[in-house]
């Protein structure tokens, strides 16, 4: 995505109290400081800029300064484990999630549709990548296989060894394009990007594992110029990322089961032996199939879980803000009660 407004700088690189941005079309990077508090103004509130936002810097001080966070296209989430309610942003105005999948072992349906939420919920654009496809027999079956589970998303057999599979992969990468690649551990993530950049962008394992001093490109989060035009954002963070399962995206990724869902008998079916559950009959009829059905369960219960936690937070917060709240009520009151003491 181009910059959405003139005079904005993007960042590739977040650290505590500063960020480094460059203009749009590349340039010297330069070091802009943030409030004090870490935090600059997007939107009607304060967050804290991540690699990919666009802001715009001021000087006014002397010295750069993260003046505004400009609105985000999208924005790829981790739940804070810890106790808050604040959501970590890990990327802003992300177009592409690759969500990289390997074929050989057998691809892991599951993860791919929970990556596939991940990417959904971002507001991205998820597409999915199967690699190593020279080590497996039929890749085209697998993949029909795996299309099965990715509704409406494209499903790239490739081959970083052969390079089949590749051109339209690349053909992603526009100018100006932004995308970040998720996937398990040995998927084949640094050795696709390495071949779609064209260089080594990414450390692979087999060079992680011959100078032993780990990859180079994962101790920070950082946005990377490829071949072409286009940027990868690459953070330790996203690649192994958790799950952050949401209602919508939810019914994005699955939307054969939301579909079912919509047709049972009752708005709260449980889908558990009520009659008129539609779910229950496609899977009698094996028009689901039950390990999709157990994987969409298994997603619905973590969401309502971290909503619930979200929600004990923000009650817990609240709880807070009354109190302080009621403490300067009474310190007021003490204080205008004062003349007539
Ligand atoms: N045969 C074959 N091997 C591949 C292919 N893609 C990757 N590999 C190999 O798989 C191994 C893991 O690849 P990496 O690119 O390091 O995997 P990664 O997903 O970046 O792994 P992490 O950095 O641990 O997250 C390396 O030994 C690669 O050479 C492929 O298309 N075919
Ligand atoms: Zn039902």
């Amino acid at each position: 995505m181009s910059s959405p407004a003139a005079g904005a700088v993007r960042v590739v690189r977040a650290d505590k109290g500063s960020v480094l941005v460059v203009p749009e079309g590349g340039g010297e990077a330069v070091r802009a400081v943030l409030d004090r508090d870490g935090l600059a103004p997007l939107d009607d509130g304060r967050a804290v800029p991540t690699v990919g936002d666009w802001v715009l810097v001021d000087e006014a001080d002397g010295s750069p300064h993260v003046r505004q966070v400009l609105t985000r296209s999208s924005a790829l989430v981790r739940d804070s484990a810890g106790g808050t309610s604040r959501e970590q942003v890990l990327a802003a105005n992300v177009d592409i999630v690759l969500v990289v999948e390997h074929l050989d072992p057998d691809p892991d349906l599951g993860r791919v549709e929970r990556l596939l939420t991940l990417a959904w919920r971002s507001g991205a654009r998820p597409v999915v990548v199967l690699t190593k496809a020279d080590l497996v027999p039929d890749a085209e079956a697998m993949t029909r296989e795996v299309e099965r589970a990715a509704i409406a998303v494209d499903v790239h057999p490739v081959s970083a060894a052969t390079g089949d599979g590749l051109d339209p992969v690349r053909a992603l990468l526009a100018p100006g394009v932004a995308l970040v690649v998720v996937g398990p551990s040995g998927a084949g993530k640094s050795t696709l990007v390495n071949a779609l950049a064209g260089r080594g962008v990414m450390a692979t394992g087999d060079r992680r594992a011959s100078d032993g001093r780990g990859r180079h490109t994962t101790t920070h989060r950082e946005l990377v110029p490829l071949h072409g035009g286009a940027v990868l954002i690459d953070t330790p963070g996203i690649r192994g990322i958790g799950v952050v399962a949401d209602a919508d995206a939810l019914d994005t990724t699955f939307a054969d089961v939301a579909e079912l869902v919509a047709l049972c008998r009752f708005a709260d079916c449980h889908h558990d032996g009520e009659p008129g559950c539609a779910v229950v009959a496609a899977l009698e009829s094996g028009d689901l199939d039950r390990r999709r059905y157990e994987s969409w369960r298994k997603l619905v219960r973590e969401a309502a879980y971290q909503a619930r936690r979200a929600d004990s937070h923000l009650a817990a917060q609240e709880r807070a803000r009354w109190k302080k709240v009621t403490q300067e009520y009474q310190r007021g009151m003490r204080g205008a009660g004062r003349p007539w003491r």
